[in-house]
């Protein structure tokens, strides 16, 4: 899917000022775009209006055709995402996955590469497909014992979210992953982001892919980066020519680089 924004901005409901504001952006498709900046910069909102979740000031047209114009059921079936406030539902780990694609819910072969995609085959060596100490269990009727959280880890549950997103990454023309390797080990991380950049690199395949991580050694593979800050896209290019510009991505990039040197 190709995406073009011209002066987007975008101010939340009851809010004073734009969250967004002056948005120029062209993620042609089959590309990955990745956006890093600081913390409120206004990145999740960027993706959520950038996917037709909330209404707009400006131009975004999808495909050459304006949002708008769209039944948002299509945009949404054409989408697949994964946000940082993921839903940890409480059902088996075989409907944990498969709700990403409920048409596929009883395909196993797909819920298991998406499994595996999502690097939570672990996962399933530990509860199985219909486990469901992914979920949270009832309270007990006879004992009154309070409601318990499974026992899952955090990264744990993250592949598992990442493993439902994967469940329809491979019909998807625009694929959202929101800090995705949050709670993933170094090793994981890699593994995720080689994945991530093989989606929009497949022979063949024409879909998008938005990623947003404040850890830029993930994002120096992306066909580009957008710095975001304040509501607006400080800089945007390819790893080589930011770093070449001197201005914040570099500045952001050296910091964490001697935070390891260190
Ligand atoms: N639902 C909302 N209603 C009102 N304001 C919001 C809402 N969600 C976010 N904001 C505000 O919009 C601004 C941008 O938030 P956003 O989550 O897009 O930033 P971000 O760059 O993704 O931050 P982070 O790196 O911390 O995830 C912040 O000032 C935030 O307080």
């Amino acid at each position: 899917m190709g995406l073009v924004a011209q002066d987007l901005s975008f101010r939340y409901p009851g809010a004073d000022k734009n969250v967004l504001r002056g948005i120029n952006l062209t993620i042609p498709p089959g590309t990955t775009l990745a956006i890093v900046g600081v913390n409120g910069g206004g990145k999740t909102t960027l993706v959520k209006v950038l996917m037709g979740l909330y209404d707009h000031q400006g131009s975004l047209l999808l495909n050459g055709q304006p949002i708008a114009s769209y039944d948002p059921a299509t945009v949404h079936k054409r989408t697949s995402c994964l946000f940082q406030d993921f839903s940890k539902y409480s059902f088996t780990l075989r409907e944990n996955i498969g709700i990403g694609n409920v048409g596929r819910m009883e395909d196993e072969a797909a819920i298991k590469e998406a499994i595996e995609r999502g690097g939570a085959t672990a996962v399933l060596d530990k509860v199985g497909m219909e486990g469901r100490e992914t979920s949270i269990r009832p309270k007990s009727h006879h004992s009154g014992v309070p409601e318990q959280r499974a026992s899952l880890s955090g990264g744990q549950w993250q592949r598992v979210a990442l493993g439902r997103a994967f469940m329809r990454a491979n019909e998807a023309d625009l694929v959202v992953f929101d800090e995705p390797s949050a709670s993933l080990d170094p090793r994981a991380e890699a593994q995720l982001f080689e994945r991530i950049h093989s989606l929009s690199h497949q022979h063949g395949r024409r879909s998008s892919t938005i990623f947003i991580s404040h850890r830029l050694s993930t994002v120096k593979r992306a066909d580009q980066i957008a710095v975001v800050e304040d509501g607006t896209i400080l800089e945007c290019g390819t790893h080589a020519e930011l770093m070449a510009k001197e201005g914040r991505y570099s500045e952001l990039f050296r910091l964490q680089k001697a935070g390891f040197e260190d």
